[in-house]
């Protein structure tokens, strides 16, 4: 890397979406109940199996080394008597049948905390996602769609590992610990205390080091969701740097970034492997302590070599829970940050609410009209200041000024994706707010400069507009705005695939997709945010004739940026800086020789040099 290029790589610090980097806060008891009110369907059908097959996998683990020492002390060699082939047998199936429902017990729990684990995520990537189709554009004017993204996939794939296996373990683990401490000190108080010596120095090390590594870990999954969010912007953006031939440094920041990563990587894994050798020592120290004292004690006859065998199984058996909840700890703390931040959106309100009951907008005959309108994006930043405008029912209004007048505001309001500060939007004299959105979105459709082309089949994305559309219904819409005959030309008709955003059509033949879409909703308002790329003109021929069709009979707004394209619109409204300027139809403002005309003058200007 050049050191031009390295400077400038360290000097940006993009794709840093605060909200998602690893966050570490003191446990949260109520999330974690929160969080577990997910199992609460499962609690009556799922759950008492999950329990019970623990419960008997972990009593016929903690059961074998007791009957180790049993055949031991008395089947083997027995303090009085001779030994007895009958009885080491009879331990030795009892044994064996212990071990069979052991691995029955384990097959059954796995099976079942995976059936509760998945269904858990589905359920919490379900409520997740449907509140993300809810909430309103505020929300998504305030964070990059990569952001989004990592919590619908990555934050819900950090809760699976706790829900399909980590909570079972943990309780198992806990009880396995508990069992054996209780057995190794009611069997043998000295021997069993002398062994657990080695725990509070292990429970130290393992505390300090298991927090390192969890940093460490963490670090990596930041510098992980740093390379996700400049993918995807790459991706999305690979257009504007192949034209800007901004390849290379593209991939030298790239490079920067995976090289951090790795860096990351390879310092939490050097970390984590020192933890094995910590809990080998610790377990070596305690056996060592075992066999030291335990022979001891078999010497002054305190106990028996059956005890000390047994006891060396039981130790066997103490060092991989403590290992796993050590380990457990971590992911539950990685859970409890991923959680946090899935509840954030979930409790995020969307700043478009509906009345607690709202009515339905009854079927509208297209009287629009804006109240002393306000509205600000940003508080102190009006967008809009006072609007009045009026649109009796089937006119056609034409929004034009400057960029950023104001145009794309005034249709947001209309739509409701954002409410006013001050005023209110009237539709047939309804407010606008007391009616579910429903209604009204299904009454008031807009086809978008940027059109968006679903991926999908071209029948599937006019159909959009109305799903209940029949295919020749379908059809119809597309021969009324002139898109049948370019469909009929493509490779496979209307069952044609399309790709995301229809990178494959023309921006002409998106328009005329979109133009059916709206036809097929048959919306009494509709809303056109008009094209401002040049199409040739036959294109440009077409899409006239198929608007007149579109907007025949319905009261209709127009963001037009070709002016000769209003001549003939009932009121043209002139914006500037968020003010109607100007109001009226194209002859009366040209008269007027005010913004209007200026516009037209520009734009002819334009056109002919
Ligand atoms: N999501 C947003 N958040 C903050 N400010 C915004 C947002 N959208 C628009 N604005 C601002 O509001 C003002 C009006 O924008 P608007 O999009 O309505 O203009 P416009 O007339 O439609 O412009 P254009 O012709 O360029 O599309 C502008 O100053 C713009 O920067």
């Amino acid at each position: 890397m050049s050191q031009q290029q390295s400077k400038a790589s360290s000097k940006r610090e993009r794709f840093v979406y605060e909200d998602d980097e690893v966050i570490e806060k003191p446990f949260n008891w109520a999330q974690l109940g929160r969080l577990f009110h997910y199992m609460k369907p499962y609690r009556k059908q799922l759950l008492p199996i999950i329990i019970t097959m623990m419960i008997l996998g972990t009593a016929t683990r903690l059961a074998i080394p007791a009957l180790i020492i049993l055949a031991i002390d008395e089947a083997i060699w027995p303090k009085e008597g001779s030994p007895s082939m009958t009885l080491l047998y009879t331990y030795a199936a009892i044994m064996l049948a212990l071990y069979i429902i052991q691995w029955g017990a384990n097959t059954l729990r796995i099976r079942y905390t995976n059936i509760i684990g998945q269904r858990i995520i589905y359920d919490l990537r379900h409520d997740l996602f449907s509140h993300i189709q809810k909430l309103s554009f505020r929300f998504f004017d305030k964070r990059p769609a990569g952001s989004v993204l990592v919590r619908v996939t990555n934050d819900i794939n950090a809760l699976q590992d706790l829900f399909t296996n980590g909570v079972v373990n943990l309780m198992m683990d806990c009880v396995q610990l508990v069992g054996i401490v209780v057995i190794l000190l009611l069997w043998n108080f000295q021997l069993g205390a002398a062994v657990m010596i080695t725990v509070p120095l292990m429970f130290i090390v393992s505390t300090s080091l298991r927090k390192r590594i969890r940093f460490a870990w963490q670090d990596v999954r930041t510098k992980q969701s740093r390379i996700n969010a400049h993918l995807n912007e790459s991706i999305q953006g690979i257009k504007v740097t192949q034209a800007y031939v901004q390849e290379k440094n593209n991939i030298h920041y790239f490079d920067h970034m995976n090289k951090v990563n790795m860096k990351a990587w390879h310092k939490a894994s050097a970390l984590n492997q020192t933890f094995g050798p910590v809990i080998e020592i610790t377990s070596a120290i305690g056996t060592l302590i075992l066999f030291w004292y335990g022979s001891h004690l078999i010497q002054t006859s305190v106990i028996t070599v059956g005890v000390l065998v047994g006891f060396a199984n039981y130790i066997g058996n103490f060092w991989d829970p403590i290992n796993r909840l050590g380990q457990m700890y971590s992911q539950l703390l990685i859970a409890m940050a991923s959680s946090e931040r899935i509840f954030e959106f979930i409790d995020e309100k969307p700043s478009v609410p509906e009345l607690q009951e709202p009515k339905r907008l009854k079927e509208i005959e297209g009287h629009v009209k804006f109240e002393n309108i306000v509205f600000e994006y940003e508080a102190g930043r009006p967008a809009l200041k006072n609007i009045n405008l009026e649109a009796q029912a089937g006119q056609s209004i034409a929004l034009v000024g400057h960029t950023g007048s104001g145009k794309s505001t005034i249709i947001n309001l209309l739509c409701r994706f954002y409410d006013p500060v001050q005023g209110r939007v009237l539709i047939d004299g309804q407010d606008i707010r007391d009616v579910t959105l429903e209604s009204l979105r299904s009454q008031v459709s807009i086809v978008l400069q940027d059109t968006f082309i679903f991926s999908g089949s071209i029948r599937d994305n006019i159909r959009y507009g109305r799903l209940d559309a029949t295919d020749e219904e379908v059809e119809l819409a597309a021969q009324a705005v002139n898109a049948h005959e370019f469909i009929k030309l493509l490779p496979d008709g209307y069952d044609t695939q399309v790709e995301e955003r229809g990178n494959v059509l023309s921006m002409g033949e998106r328009q005329l997709l979109s133009f059916a879409r709206a036809l097929l909703a048959d919306p009494r308002v509709l809303i056109l945010d008009e094209a401002t790329a040049s199409i040739d003109t036959e294109t440009e021929l077409k899409i006239q004739e198929a608007l007149k069709t579109l907007l025949f009979g319905r009261t209709s707004f127009i963001i037009a940026h070709r002016l000769s394209t209003i001549r003939h619109a009932d009121k043209i409204v002139v914006l500037d800086h968020g003010v109607v300027m100007e109001e009226g139809n194209h002859d009366e403002l040209i008269r007027h020789k005010g913004i209007y005309h200026g516009l037209i003058e520009a734009q002819y200007r334009f056109l002919s040099a």
